[in-house]
């Protein structure tokens, strides 16, 4: 799913005015109804108040849309505009006029203003600020969003919570609305998959707010959220005659002394996510554990019986998986030094080779075509160097991918893939997946998929969502906390193959069931 920057949301509203010959009033109005749609379904005529903070701007419009349908319906509801600057947008006005027609007017509340009553059960609408938020709030504003936030009502935002940026994290972190449910227009915003930001959010949904479909389809956008739908174009099914040879022999690097399972996870998930030959490079100290709990792996030591010292060995690997468990000795950091200087394989470098990379930044230089670091944040920092935000993390992350021309997976609640100025978010994974050899399971399924031909761009977001989805389905039955790396491993079979399960129908929202009709007696007769 693509996922657009404000300029192009604004760009797709004005082409589909221009297009379709419509006002943006109309195309307001249009999104205004498929938000009062959305609650007329759940909702279905229940009196429960509701409250509706416009801002002045269009996100604010299309809170008075709303507000002007529910009244329509009957609903009991209590619009409120929050006037923190005396710039209204031309639709705001249109549709100010508008709720006008209705008895109670809408609460006009400035700085000083006493807060509206409200209680914990009622239901809160923030279409206070959408995108357009460009400067940090009035301190009215932001003890407003506050005052909101405390009622611990269910809160549904317009398009974005309130207070959120479209790219960069708030100044106060207190002010922002914390939203049960988002209706984003057309395709959720970047902020909603980042640390920073994602907390201020549980659900959303993107509803069609009538933004021209060809426009939206043409444009290339940076970032792209990944699921299923985009994984089937990527995954390439094996063919009938079939030999291991041709699924490729990965190599895994890395171990010390109390270490060795690191190796075992990352080969196992190598052999799982599909590799036609696995060896795995070890100190001594690992032989007769890998060769008795892995016989599927081949194993060739180094001379040294804790650490790696000198890496060398006789095969050609297709793909070679370094770091896990590898350690920083001195004669470790050596033997990687002049491991990176002849090798041309591409690496899926990982954990200790990732932390000696950052003490030894010329050493980024050597590093083969076509390979993928895997830091989780703490290790990136150490790579890139300290960030403002979230989004200043993702602009320092695509300089690096491009300077060291290297595909950067920052592991995190949504891994996402950066490649040069690409982005790619991934959906699956939980938190039952932060626990220890989560990220070895993962190198193991990179290498195992570079060697079997995918290129290092889709083996990482399809080794990502697989990762994330095989630890979604051993979720049943265990939970998060008891949830360890090896049960990823066991479940990256189920993941291939919940690739080719039917998507469950979407649950279409139950209209109003009619009394089911008397049974006439013949037919009770014939069932019996
Ligand atoms: N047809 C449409 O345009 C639709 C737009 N929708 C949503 O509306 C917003 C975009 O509207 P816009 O008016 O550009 O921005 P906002 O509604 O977020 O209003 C911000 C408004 O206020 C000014 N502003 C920004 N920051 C501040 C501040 N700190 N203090 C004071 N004023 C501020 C800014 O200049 C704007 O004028 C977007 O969410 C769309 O999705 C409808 O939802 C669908 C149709
Ligand atoms: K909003």
């Amino acid at each position: 799913m693509k996922i657009y920057s404000a300029d192009q949301i604004y760009q797709a509203i004005n082409t589909t005015i221009e297009k379709n010959k419509i006002s943006s009033n109309e195309l307001m109005e249009f999104a205004g109804i498929q938000i009062f749609n959305w609650f007329h379904t759940r909702m279905q005529g229940a009196q429960v108040p509701i409250h509706i903070y416009c801002g002045i701007g269009n996100n604010g419009g299309s809170g008075l849309v709303l507000g002007r349908q529910l009244l329509q319906h009957g609903y009991n509801v209590h619009t409120y505009v929050v006037n923190f600057s005396d710039k209204r947008t031309k639709d705001f006005l249109i549709n100010y006029d508008r709720i006008k027609e209705f008895k109670v007017w809408p609460r006009l509340l400035s700085s000083g203003e006493e807060f509206p009553e409200m209680n914990k059960e009622d239901i809160i609408v923030d279409a206070i600020f959408g995108i357009g938020l460009n400067r940090e709030t009035s301190d009215w504003v932001k003890n407003l969003i506050k005052y909101i936030n405390a009622s611990d009502a269910y809160t549904v935002s317009i398009d974005v919570p309130s207070g959120l940026y479209p790219n960069h994290a708030p100044e106060d972190k207190e002010a922002v609305i914390e939203s049960n449910f988002t209706l984003t227009g057309q395709a959720p915003k970047l902020s909603f998959f980042l640390p920073e930001t994602g907390i201020y959010m549980q659900q959303w949904e993107a509803l069609n707010f009538g933004f021209d479909q060809e426009y939206l389809q043409s444009i290339e956008t940076e970032v792209e959220l990944i699921d299923k739908l985009e994984i089937l174009p990527l995954y390439v099914p094996r063919e009938k005659y079939a030999h291991k040879g041709i699924y490729g022999h990965s190599l895994i690097v890395g171990g010390s002394y109390g270490k060795i399972g690191a190796v075992t996870l990352a080969s196992s998930a190598c052999l799982r996510v599909g590799t036609g030959l696995i060896t795995a490079y070890i100190p001594k100290c690992g032989y007769i554990i890998l060769q008795t709990s892995l016989p599927e792996a081949m194993v060739i030591c180094d001379e040294d019986e804790k650490n790696i010292t000198k890496i060398q060995y006789d095969i050609e690997p297709k793909a070679i998986g370094i770091g896990i468990g590898l350690g920083t000795d001195a004669a470790t950091v050596k033997a990687l030094k002049a491991f990176l200087k002849t090798n041309k394989a591409p690496l899926v470098i990982d954990a200790d080779a990732l932390n000696i990379l950052a003490v030894n930044k010329t050493l980024l230089k050597s590093v083969s075509k076509g390979s993928i670091l895997t830091p989780h944040p703490k290790e990136l920092e150490r790579l890139i160097g300290k960030w403002t935000d979230d989004f200043d993390k993702l602009e320092k992350t695509k300089a690096f991918s491009k300077k060291y021309n290297v595909v950067v997976i920052i592991k995190g609640a949504h891994t996402i893939t950066c490649y040069a100025d690409k982005l790619y978010i991934n959906n699956t994974g939980n938190p039952g997946m932060a626990t220890a050899g989560s990220g070895d399971v993962l190198t193991g399924m990179l290498t195992g998929l570079i060697s079997q031909g995918y290129d290092s761009v889709t083996a990482a977001i399809l080794g990502v969502y697989l990762h994330g989805k095989a630890g979604d389905i051993a979720l049943t039955g265990l939970g998060y906390q008891a949830l360890i790396a090896s049960d990823i491993v066991e479940h990256i079979g189920d993941a291939y193959l919940d690739l080719f399960k039917k998507p469950e129908e979407p649950k279409e929202a139950e209209a109003p069931k009619e009394e089911p009709k008397k049974r006439k007696a013949t037919q009770v007769r014939r069932k019996r």
